[in-house]
């Protein structure tokens, strides 16, 4: 292959002579003509909105076909145990789970460089990832709430038992030693977390070479039927997944229908073409961003499993904490009691809220009302919105730091990001110097600029703690 074989350019070389394509006359004609890209997507750059990502090369239309990428060309746990060795060992581990399995091979298969017939697409990767298990305990804590940083602990600590766990299987394969270190399984752990794709044979999924660099956006409401909208508010445990398959779970385990593929799936597996397909949301002008979704995710999910978080994500959750007695007075279970993105409390919370402000006997009479989401009183309406906002301001003022300072926080930490002059440097430290002290004397550096790479890397996931907690 011509060229620099870790560019951008080789990979697109590489993925059209495997078949993968952004044609229309090859979805027509299943002719072999080596395209990939520039016919209905481009890669582009999104500084505001996931950075590299693909745009629409024309413009298209909503439901439309706009990328197709065959079985060939996926990598599947399947597909990397064709090789005997791996086969031979993977098989003595029956007790690691596949996705252990899946990082395990793909780990073996990195250890390839450039031998390795993915090395194109490999290069493709991003070197460092910035998801929840990769935080340090300077940027665990600037979360500053207790259910995000507990989140965090559990999946630094879940990192540490897979890797454990798959040690032996690497060592029987022989892997390098850099290839068996905490941050080389924390990479390809968050490889497979933010790159894989649902195939419904495989629960590890597949890596999608050219499907993968769709960015993010959140299933939309404007593309649910009316009826499904409405339902939301009664059924807390229902979601909407625009992607995937018609029954599938996303990967915080919570089973997701897709309850009107034909409208809403963006992305699947269609055995009958035997390739991954990918379809256009909505319509789209020529230059704008095409999007996918992946799943239904608040943004702490999101930046558990991909390390980014939305602005304004409309799944979005805020819990307070409740009393137990709350908890008692209905069956809502305690996932559905939050406070959703617009500031509103989700349709059980209102509910629960209602029938425990009444008197325990009259729960019985009343609940029917309550759980099909009637007020009860004007009084009990006014008792439980004056508790609800008691208790939002003291959650807020709970919290280590205030919004304005917040917002702050996240200038001086731009700034830095920015490469500042020594001046703005001093200027800084006399408005935020101890924060930013604190910061440098965990990473055991001084403040010099250029900052260093690893100064760098934490700085920006020190930034989304703050902008986490801000939303
Ligand atoms: C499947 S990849 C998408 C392509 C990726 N931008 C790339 O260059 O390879 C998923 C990753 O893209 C980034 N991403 C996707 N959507 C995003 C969004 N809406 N905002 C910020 N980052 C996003 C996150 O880093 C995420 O882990």
């Amino acid at each position: 292959m011509e060229g620099d074989p870790g560019s951008l350019e080789s990979f697109l070389k590489w993925a059209s002579t495997l078949g993968i394509s952004d044609s229309t006359d090859q979805f027509q004609s299943q002719s072999q003509s080596p395209s990939c890209l520039g016919s209905s997507l481009l890669v582009s750059y999104f500084p505001d909105a996931g950075g590299r990502g693909l745009a629409a090369a024309r413009e298209l239309g909503k439901g439309e076909l706009i990328l197709r990428v065959p079985k060939s060309a996926l990598i599947t746990r399947e597909r990397l145990i064709k090789d005997q060795k791996l086969a031979a060992s993977v098989n003595r581990y029956s007790h690691l789970s596949s996705t252990q399995i899946l990082i395990v091979c793909l780990l073996a298969e990195m250890g390839k460089g450039k031998y390795s017939w993915w090395y194109p697409y490999f290069m493709q990767f991003p070197r460092s990832y910035d998801t929840l298990a990769s935080f340090t305990w300077f940027e665990t804590q600037a979360l500053q709430v207790d259910d995000a940083i507990w989140a965090t602990e559990k999946a630094i600590s879940k990192a540490e038992l897979d890797r454990k766990e798959a040690l032996p299987l690497m060592k029987d394969l022989e892997l390098r030693p850099q290839l068996l270190t905490f941050s080389s399984w924390l990479w390809a752990s968050a490889t497979v977390s933010s790159r894989t794709m649902h195939i419904p044979w495989d629960d590890a999924g597949c890596l999608c070479p050219v499907g993968d660099l769709f960015n993010y956006a959140a299933p939309g409401e404007e593309s649910l039927p009316s009826e499904v909208v409405e339902s939301w508010g009664q059924s807390s445990s229902l979601q909407v997944c625009s992607s995937l398959n018609d029954v599938t779970t996303n990967k915080s385990g919570t089973d997701v229908f897709n309850i009107h593929s034909q409208r809403l799936t963006d992305a699947e597996y269609k055995d009958d073409v035997a390739a991954y397909c990918f379809y256009a949301r909505k319509r789209y002008k020529k230059g704008e961003q095409v999007l996918l979704s992946y799943g239904t995710y608040t943004n702490l999910e999101l930046l558990e499993y991909y390390g980014f978080i939305l602005n304004g994500n409309p799944n979005d959750k805020a819990f307070i904490r409740l009393e137990a007695d709350i908890h008692s007075s209905s069956s809502w279970p305690k996932d559905s009691l939050y406070i959703q993105q617009d500031g509103k409390p989700s349709f059980a919370l209102l509910s629960a809220l209602r029938l425990w402000a009444i008197p325990a006997n009259q729960r019985r009479s009343l609940g029917h009302l309550a759980y099909s989401g009637s007020q009860l009183s004007v009084d009990n309406e006014i008792f439980i919105m004056r508790w609800m906002r008691n208790n939002c301001c003291a959650v807020l003022e709970n919290f280590p730091t205030a919004v304005e300072e917040d917002v702050l926080r996240l200038h001086v930490i731009e700034k830095m990001q920015d490469n500042p002059t020594p001046n703005e440097i001093e200027q800084m430290l006399s408005t935020s110097g101890d924060e930013i002290g604190a910061f440098f004397d965990l990473l055991k550096e001084s403040i010099e600029l250029p900052l260093s790479k690893k100064a760098r890397r934490s700085m920006s996931r020190w930034k989304l703690a703050v902008q986490w907690r801000l939303s």
